[in-house]
């Protein structure tokens, strides 16, 4: 049995299963090979007493002999059957030699162990299948115990031949790569029996993940994560780093495995990492608004980034802890779109500036030798902003000037953004979501098949998220995390002890985009609270001056009425009319004349809606037990994963019935009514 204890500073050791716990020293290093030489030398003398026993009364003998000559049959037959889920090998050795020793035994007890040959076989021949045995298990475990392959865990979850490599313990976290039989089976095939693995080993579902190796599809990696540390939120200790640069980290919260969770926005040549805007996706009450609220008293404690929040749904709702900071707020849906309007000269303006400096893209050396700051503009519920060219051409340039885009709303539907403007998001924070097809908007194919599985939560583990990003290694894509714990009264005060360190806005962005008119509480509605941090006489004059009624008069440049549940919404694809009354769908097609070469023809993707309805059409056509390599590919045009994910969100929906077997279904059974 496996058990689990924490050793009080959070190394785990996971007792009696051999690979979690390295061993060391001789003592344990012999320990595996003691059973068969014990075995061997207590043979001997067990055999020479019998022997004495059995000869002090002459007339058992012949019983004796008869009994354990059966009781050896026995005992061959019972290894033969137990060892029937081994390998074959091991199931042939171990029956050999429960056949060897009990044909020994029963000879040795008549005869005595000492008379010729029964001593010699018992000298080279034990010893021999003794060390037969210890050469077996010394290649088994690699030499030693680290690294050997744990062939019974992989025997029992039916997945025989995988061999575990290597594997690093860490603080609740054990990993390691896994070979698997080249041509027999692939990574997919184990992520799909991971739970059963969890299971094996004693752990939660979702504790073990597999993920593919992009290089070597013979191989794959396997992290356990023992405890769910994320069930209990870790509190807000305060900013990670005061008057730091925005090219550190951003920290704001921790992955599963304790390690903190860090993201970067700006670009870095050094190492090759791309500045970033960024995609936000969760339902209703996932942690979205305390995500962005830990992410903004970040920024706000930095030496070298400006923020600028537009919400144009909830009012002060969520910024209302910007209270005294640096950060601009514009939460009326006309000037926040008035904002956008002018996004694209104020990018120009800054790409033009950082040229002329000589950057190709923003650097630290832009604000520390010219003053320019980073830019992070936030945009909540971005689907009311997002409509038209616009916003493509900004999420395409805004990186080159030093900006980073956050968008963020519930689900990122081709409808609810472009896919322009996805292309341009580098960086998905997948909170908790209704279903696997939301995940699928946002997060990559590789991290869902990963294991990464946002619906599991949906708004019941608030703060959990999944985090794809530049800088982020991979393997980290599929690991969930959890925002901490914190009051809006903690990050207000921590925005007051260290926002003095977040520079004033840099005059010309401001000025471009007039955000002394715009900003939340500047002129209409009154409110003194959150002040526009600009120095008057660093705007341009002519700037400030812009005639601010004219920007709201002009509104129609957004057709879409503010209250219309479409608004900002991609139209949908103009219905194609096709002339086809003449046609009879039911006609037999002609037959090909003897001789005319069949013609491929390219094969037209199906668009996610036939794609469903192609596979619910054929489900409803089964009458046995399918998983998702039985589903016809040109049905839905997309790879097996998709039909996996497809198939578990029919289970989980209850359209179909998950069978026995991990990742296997059938069609829902419909029970008639008793008469
Ligand atoms: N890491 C966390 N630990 C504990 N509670 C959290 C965490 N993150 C968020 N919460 C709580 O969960 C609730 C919902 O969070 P939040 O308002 O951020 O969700 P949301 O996704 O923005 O929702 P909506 O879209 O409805 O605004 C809040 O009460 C918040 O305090």
């Amino acid at each position: 049995m496996v058990s689990k204890r924490n050793n009080g500073e959070g190394d785990l050791a996971v007792a009696d299963a051999a690979y979690f716990v390295p061993k060391k020293h001789w003592g344990s290093r012999l320990a595996p090979y003691a059973s068969e030489w014990g075995g061997w030398l207590t043979s001997w003398p067990t055999a020479a007493l019998s022997h004495v026993w059995m000869t002090g009364t002459p007339e058992a003998l012949p019983w004796a002999s008869a009994g354990l000559t059966l009781l050896g049959t026995g005992v061959t037959a019972l290894t033969w059957y137990c060892a029937r889920a081994r390998a074959a090998v091991v199931r042939r050795f171990a029956t050999a030699t429960a056949g060897i020793t009990a044909a020994w035994t029963t000879a040795a007890t008549i005869q005595g162990p000492w008379e010729s040959p029964l001593f010699q076989l018992w000298a080279f021949g034990g010893a021999g299948v003794a060390l037969s045995w210890s050469i077996f298990k010394a290649l088994k475990r690699g030499g030693d115990s680290e690294g050997g392959s744990d062939s019974r865990l992989w025997e029992k979850v039916k997945l025989a031949g995988v061999k575990t490599g290597p594997l690093a313990v860490e603080p609740n976290k054990v990993s390691g790569p896994l070979q698997l039989p080249p041509g027999e089976l692939d990574a997919q095939d184990v992520q799909k029996k991971a739970d059963l693995i969890a299971g094996y080993l004693g752990l939660r579902k979702g504790a073990v993940r597999i993920a593919e190796n992009p290089e070597d599809a013979s191989q794959a990696e396997m992290t356990i994560v023992p405890r769910d540390v994320l069930r209990e939120s870790m509190d807000w200790e305060g900013p990670s780093n005061p008057g730091g640069s925005i090219t550190d980290p951003i920290v704001f919260g921790v992955y599963e495995d304790t390690e903190p969770v860090r993201m970067w926005l700006p670009g870095d040549k050094a190492t090759g990492r791309n500045a970033s805007h960024v995609q936000i996706n969760g339902m209703n009450g996932s942690g979205k608004s305390q995500g962005f609220k830990e992410i903004a008293t970040e920024l706000l404690t930095r030496r070298d980034v400006n923020l600028v929040v537009l919400d144009p749904s909830k009012g002060d709702q969520t910024v209302a802890f910007l209270k005294g900071s640096r950060a601009v707020t514009v939460t009326n849906l006309a000037k926040c779109r008035k904002l956008v309007k002018k996004l694209p000269a104020a990018i120009t303006e800054r790409a033009s500036q950082l040229g002329q400096w000589g950057y190709d893209e923003w650097v630290p050396e832009a604000f520390t030798q010219h003053g320019m700051p980073y830019l992070v503009i936030w945009v909540e519920e971005a689907s009311k902003l997002l409509g038209g060219d616009t916003f493509t051409t900004i999420a395409q340039e805004a990186r080159s000037a030093g900006i980073s885009l956050v968008l963020s709303q519930q689900r990122s539907t081709f409808r609810q953004m472009s896919t322009d403007v996805r292309a341009q998001l580098g960086t998905v924070l997948c909170f908790g979501v209704n279903q696997p097809e939301d995940a699928g908007f946002s997060l990559s194919d590789e991290t869902l098949d990963a294991g990464a599985a946002p619906w599991r939560w949906k708004n019941r583990l608030p703060g959990a998220f999944y985090l794809e990003a530049p800088g982020i290694e991979e393997a980290r894509f599929a690991t969930p995390a959890r925002t901490f714990r914190a009051k809006d009264t903690q990050l207000t005060a921590d925005i007051a002890e260290h926002g003095h360190h977040a520079p004033e806005m840099w005059a010309p962005t401001a000025a471009t985009l007039t955000l002394a008119k715009l900003a939340q509480g500047a002129e209409d509605d009154g409110k003194e609270d959150n002040v526009v941090p600009l120095h008057p006489d660093e705007v341009p004059e002519e700037d400030l001056l812009e005639d601010f009624e004219d920007s709201l008069d002009d509104e129609d440049d957004f057709e879409d009425d503010p209250d219309d549940p479409e608004a900002g919404l991609m139209p949908l694809p103009p219905e194609v009319e096709t002339d086809l009354d003449d046609v009879d769908p039911d006609a037999e097609l002609p037959e090909l004349e003897a001789g005319t070469a069949a013609i491929d023809l390219p094969q037209i993707k199906p668009s996610l809606a036939q794609a469903r309805a192609a596979v619910a059409d054929w489900i409803a056509r089964q009458t046995g037990v399918f998983g998702p390599k039985d589903v016809p590919q040109e049905l839905h045009g997309r790879d097996r994963s998709w039909a996996s994910r497809e198939l578990s969100a029919l289970a989980e929906q209850g359209r179909i019935e998950r069978a026995d077997d991990p990742g296997t279904y059938r069609a829902r059974t419909t029970r008639g009514h008793a008469a």
